[in-house]
């Protein structure tokens, strides 16, 4: 086979784009036949394994780049178990003299990174890994003594300094297949969606997964919703954040396009900044899982380890997951993110802390179901803000600042239109009531529509959060 004719075997992982993934732009660039590989690993060993709401999303998205590469002249193979030998496997089977991918960030992701690099070296190939998921690697980011950053603020400035990350590249107009026969699986096969039963309903009415789908919500938010992103970002019923979250975990779109466009917005400085720092935040819970890459097992501050969690009761936690705690912040979150796949980052942080502060679970508890029920679901995001709530983390919130979750509704969606929206019981009451129903009569008659009493006594169950951190602290 002539050089030109070994083909370029192209990994996608995080990276489910054509546009400004430079992996794809190395091989399309080489002149080589482009194979597109995606290997769905879900033995545990390089990593978590997706949960249920990150399977239905990348079932989407996978189908989406599939028929993007196919519009280009490539279509994508999918195989199913240990990823570096299904990689390996292709490479030697097609001959390819050149593998590309985008570099990931768990240590097991790693570790499979490296066995599938020796083995397609040994197999001839030559092997390039780019940075395409995040602005900088982790630990590329350091203070004047060369360390790493503990707090976020200079770890931004340090970051912000090093000047503007690159352009983003274009997606190649025309790739050249690979004409060799070669075992593929069918997208169907890998079982990625819920069947019994199927509760993906609320995901699909919700969300367009693929890269089409994420920079038209990019547009739309550039056109509508940045104006009032600084004012309006910490309000739930606003709707005026991005929504990308997910599409940036499966790499959709990339921190380099975002960067980009919303520096060219026609907006106050200060709201491009307001924006790029939540995506600095992105950045800094990578470095920190870099750092730590136990991450979503482990504290982070080991004085955390002897903190006196309570047992958890399983009616009790359901009552969380399924939104019916009495607590209407809490409610109405927990139910966004079971209906939408998604939750307001606010709510985020309420909802985390009623389930570390007033129940006094493990925040490892409530990570766990974040991780299954999210559509983003981050491997660093994910873990490191969990841990901010329980102060465990780095830059973390200190323990004793307990939300109220009363307070927070009335100060975020003072209306209480958020609540509404998700616990349709309260939607006769107004915002008084809708924050507080325990204050009105009338939604204690048998008649009224049933919501429950609160699971646990805010005031009491803070007093108790704080007592046991002082038991901690010793
Ligand atoms: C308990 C808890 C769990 C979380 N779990 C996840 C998770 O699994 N995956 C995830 O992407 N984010 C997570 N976040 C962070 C944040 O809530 C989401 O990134 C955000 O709500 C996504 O909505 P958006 O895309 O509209 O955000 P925007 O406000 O439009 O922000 C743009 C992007 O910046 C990043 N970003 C925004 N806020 C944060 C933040 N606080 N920390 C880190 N990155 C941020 C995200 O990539 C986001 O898409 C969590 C926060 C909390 C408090």
């Amino acid at each position: 086979m002539a050089e030109q004719d070994a083909p370029a075997v192209v990994w996608f992982r995080d990276d489910l784009r054509v546009s400004d993934n430079p992996a794809l732009r190395e091989a399309a660039d080489s002149g080589r036949p482009v194979i597109a590989v995606y290997v769905l690993d879900d033995s545990g060993d390089t990593g978590r394994p997706l949960g249920g709401a990150s399977r239905w999303w990348l079932h989407h998205s996978l189908a989406a780049l599939h028929a993007s590469l196919v519009k280009r002249g490539a279509s994508l193979l999918l195989r199913h178990g240990d990823a570096a030998e299904e990689v390996a496997d292709v490479v030697r089977r097609s001959g390819a003299g050149l593998l590309t991918m985008s570099r990931r960030y768990n240590r097991g992701e790693r570790e499979q990174d490296d066995r599938a690099v020796r083995a397609a070296e040994q197999a001839g190939a030559e092997v390039s890994l780019h940075t395409a998921a995040l602005l900088h690697e982790p630990g590329e980011v350091l203070n004047g003594d060369g360390e790493r950053f503990s707090v976020f603020s200079p770890f931004f400035r340090a970051l912000t300094a090093k000047g503007a990350p690159r352009e983003p590249l274009p997606a190649p107009a025309a790739l050249r297949g690979w004409p060799g026969p070669i075992e593929t699986e069918e997208l169907a096969d890998l079982g990625l969606l819920p069947t019994e039963p199927d509760w993906s309903a609320g995901l699909g009415e919700t969300w367009t997964p693929g890269e089409k789908g994420a920079h038209h919500r990019l547009e739309e938010f550039l056109a509508h919703r940045l104006a009032h992103y600084a004012d309006g970002r910490d309000l739930p019923a606003a709707e005026v954040t991005s929504r990308l979250s997910p599409s940036l975990k499966f790499g959709e779109i990339s921190p380099y396009q975002l960067w980009h466009r919303v520096q060219q917005a026609d907006v106050p400085a200060e709201v491009r900044t307001k924006f790029l720092t939540e995506l600095g935040w992105r950045e800094f819970d990578y470095d920190l899982l870099d750092a730590h890459p136990d991450l979503d097992t482990v504290n982070v501050h080991r004085g955390f380890d002897a903190f006196p969690w309570a047992d958890v009761d399983d009616e009790v936690l359901a009552a969380w997951q399924q939104g019916r705690t009495g607590v209407p912040l809490v409610d109405a979150g927990m139910r966004q993110l079971w209906h939408t796949g998604w939750m307001h980052n606010r709510v985020r942080m309420v909802t985390a802390s009623f389930l570390i502060k007033n129940l006094r679970y493990d925040w490892r508890v409530g990570e766990r179901w974040f991780w299954d029920t999210l559509v983003d679901a981050d491997p660093a995001n994910n873990a490191a803000q969990w841990q901010w709530v329980a102060g465990s983390g780095a830059d973390a919130a200190p323990f004793f600042r307990v939300f109220n979750p009363v307070l927070q509704g009335q100060k975020f969606d003072p209306k209480g239109e958020y609540i509404a929206t998700w616990v349709p019981e309260l939607r006769h009451l107004d915002a008084k009531g809708r924050h507080e129903p325990w204050t009105v009569p009338s939604t204690l008659d048998a008649d009224a529509p049933a919501y429950p009493a609160p699971i646990v006594d805010l005031k009491a169950s803070r007093q108790e959060a704080l007592d046991a951190y002082q038991r901690m602290r010793g």
